[in-house]
């Protein structure tokens, strides 16, 4: 009788066990990169900052996945040419056996290169990166699949940096949702209290009156949409609520599987979910609002003169199936598809599936 080999593990396994295996690579990458000294800080556009440390990790993850997984979609943050080398060592050819060890969700066993997009922010938190805001840095890598933020690694490479050297640097969070979330404690916020936690350093107008609708106890301004998610997850805070179209799906991807595998939601101002197939468009331009406990609390705080002016992934998508409805109806009628398109020209170029 013909022996029937190893089984390989579901395709979801694999791609999160590569994940959590590279990230540990990333964590040194930003180390060694901040520790020569030269960041090589580039300002992308007003206030989104690229460094060194952006660049090498994009490359290093994107590369690595797209080895291990040539057929699935990949979007990076960052836009590299697609020319540069990558060195020998940025492959990280391992598997994390601890990811491995774990049974998977029987509804992912069948799911497909398809199926699935990665997001990869391969640093988040880089304004406060450069200003040596060590522990708001988080390495994202977002696994979706069918348009669903399904798995997530989120790995803080300064996790412990002030608890002297005694303390192990970094850790690695991840979770699939169906599974649970592994690499840390989780608590609940205190019940006396209602900490928000919001940006540091991309504040306006709309995002303060929007926190200061949620009655908050007390503000949290930190880095990061990696490490407000962990603050939620480990009963620092109760909500984060951030009114701006700022984030790209790359910022919720792998901190919103994260938190809902452990019970939590992330979804738009509006309640609505933030969509992650391969089409999307890049930016969150409903806004994000996340919590462990008491989502529609928080969801119902929100203005309505705020909420009319965030649109839903589903909405804009709804949209642009109407106008090309009406456009192949009638094509003497003039096109008004304004709204995706200026969402859709303000995101920067991803590096997709170019190596
Ligand atoms: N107005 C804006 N322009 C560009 N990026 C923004 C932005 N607002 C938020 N972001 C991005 O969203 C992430 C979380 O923001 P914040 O730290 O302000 O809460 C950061 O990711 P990166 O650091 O990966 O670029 C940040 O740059
Ligand atoms: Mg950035
Ligand atoms: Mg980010
Ligand atoms: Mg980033």
């Amino acid at each position: 009788m013909a022996s029937t080999g190893p089984t390989v593990p579901p395709l979801i396994m694999r791609i999160l066990a590569a994940s959590v295996a590279v990230s540990h690579r990333a964590g040194n990458i930003i180390r060694d990169i901040l520790k020569a000294g030269d960041l090589g800080i580039v300002d992308k556009g007003k206030n989104d900052l690229q460094t060194e440390a952006d660049r090498a990790v994009q490359r290093c993850i994107v590369a690595t996945l797209h080895r291990h997984f040539p057929r699935v979609a990949i979007f990076g943050e960052e836009s590299l040419d697609p020319g540069d080398r990558i060195p020998d060592d940025y492959i990280v050819k391992e598997l994390s056996q601890d990811v491995l060890s774990h049974v998977c969700p029987d509804i992912y066993k069948n799911v497909s290169d398809d199926q699935v997009v990665i997001w990869v922010d391969p640093l988040d938190g880089t304004a406060e990166f450069t200003q040596g805001l060590l522990d708001h840095v988080t390495v994202l890598i977002g696994v979706a699949v069918n348009g669903e933020a399904r798995g997530g690694v989120v790995y803080q490479p300064y996790y412990n940096y002030q608890s002297g050297s005694d303390a192990g640097l970094g850790r690695c969070i991840w979770g699939l949702i169906g599974l649970g979330s592994f690499g840390f404690t989780l608590k609940s916020p205190p019940a006396n209290k209602n900490i928000i936690t919001t940006t540091r350093s991309h504040a306006d107008r709309i995002v303060t009156e929007a926190v200061n609708a949620c009655e908050p106890t007390e503000i949290v301004k930190v880095g990061g949409a990696g490490h407000k998610v962990l603050l939620l997850i480990e009963g620092k805070a109760h909500a984060y609520v951030f009114a701006s179209k700022g984030c790209k799906k790359w910022d919720t991807c792998a901190p919103e599987a994260v938190l809902h595998a452990v019970g939590g939601r992330l979804t738009d101002l509006l309640g609505n979910p933030i969509l992650y197939h391969q089409q999307v468009q890049h930016r969150n331009a409903g806004g994000v609002l996340a919590t462990l406990h008491n989502h529609q609390w928080f969801l119902d705080r929100i203005p309505a003169n705020i909420k009319s002016t965030f649109v839903s992934d589903t909405a804009s998508e709804e949209m642009v199936r109407l106008q090309q409805q009406a456009k192949a109806s009638a094509s003497s009628v003039p096109s008004g598809d304004t709204l995706f398109k200026e969402g859709s020209s303000v995101d920067p170029p991803e590096f997709h599936k170019t190596l």
